[in-house]
């Protein structure tokens, strides 16, 4: 079962509370909150702070995506500010161990992202550590861009991968989400897919995360 984790990037902060509730009633399981610092990624959102506001508004996992230099000094905070998961990028951290255990010292849950043109290699030794994989399909700091079809042959192969292994790590597909592209990486082997503008870039985010549940169920039933 694909699940859909709605992004707040594209939401619309001065009514965030309602609009969090309004994906959660149409079923969604996860929340996606993309925090940027204005140094890994050009362009810089919120920190800790909007975590702790939205945490009373919703029972939804807060999955918390670091693109931000040097993570390892803001676990502890999103940490205590609610957040259920939190995914830091390989490309961010020069002691990507240390911080995965971190984040599971304070029980949640760890993932590691990887911007479209990183390899998977530098997974090959923490791997097994991991409760997620993120694979970026644009390149990360802004919402509404083009999914990057060549990372598909990437997904399916980290699936194929996790399969064989028997693990219980979950990959995670971000950037670009939409009615034509989410099928296409669920069916390369996305258990997560993220999603800011086609769901809360629209009229009624609603209907919108139920269009692309329907959209999705398909390949499932293929
Ligand atoms: O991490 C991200 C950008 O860096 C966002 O999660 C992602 O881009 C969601 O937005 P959209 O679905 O509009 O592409
Ligand atoms: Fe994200």
């Amino acid at each position: 079962m694909v699940q859909l984790a709605p992004s707040i990037l594209s939401a619309d902060f001065a009514r965030l509370g309602e609009h969090v509730r309004l994906v959660e009633e149409a079923g969604a399981e996860v929340l996606h909150i993309d925090v940027m610092d204005g140094h890994f990624v050009p362009n810089l959102t919120f920190g800790p702070a909007m975590v702790k506001a939205l945490r009373p508004h919703s029972k939804m996992r807060f999955d918390v995506h670091l693109m931000i230099e040097e993570p390892e000094r803001f676990i502890a905070d999103f940490a205590a500010a609610g957040a259920d998961h939190i995914t830091f990028h390989l490309e961010a951290s020069r002691h990507v161990h240390r911080v995965v255990q971190q984040i599971k010292e304070l029980g949640l849950t760890a993932g590691i992202a990887l911007n479209p043109a990183t390899q998977l290699d530098g997974l090959k030794y923490i791997l097994e550590d991991l409760d997620m994989v993120l694979l970026m399909t644009v390149n990360p700091g802004f919402g509404g861009q083009k999914f990057i079809n060549s990372v598909i042959p990437k997904i399916q192969v980290l699936h194929h991968h996790i399969e064989q292994k028997q693990s219980s790590c979950v990959v995670e597909v971000d950037g670009g989400i939409n009615l034509e592209t989410a099928p296409l990486a669920a069916r390369a082997g996305a258990d997560i897919l993220v999603a800011g503008s086609a769901v809360f870039g629209q009229a009624d985010p609603k209907l919108a995360v139920e269009k692309l549940r329907r959209a999705v169920s398909t390949v499932q039933s293929e």
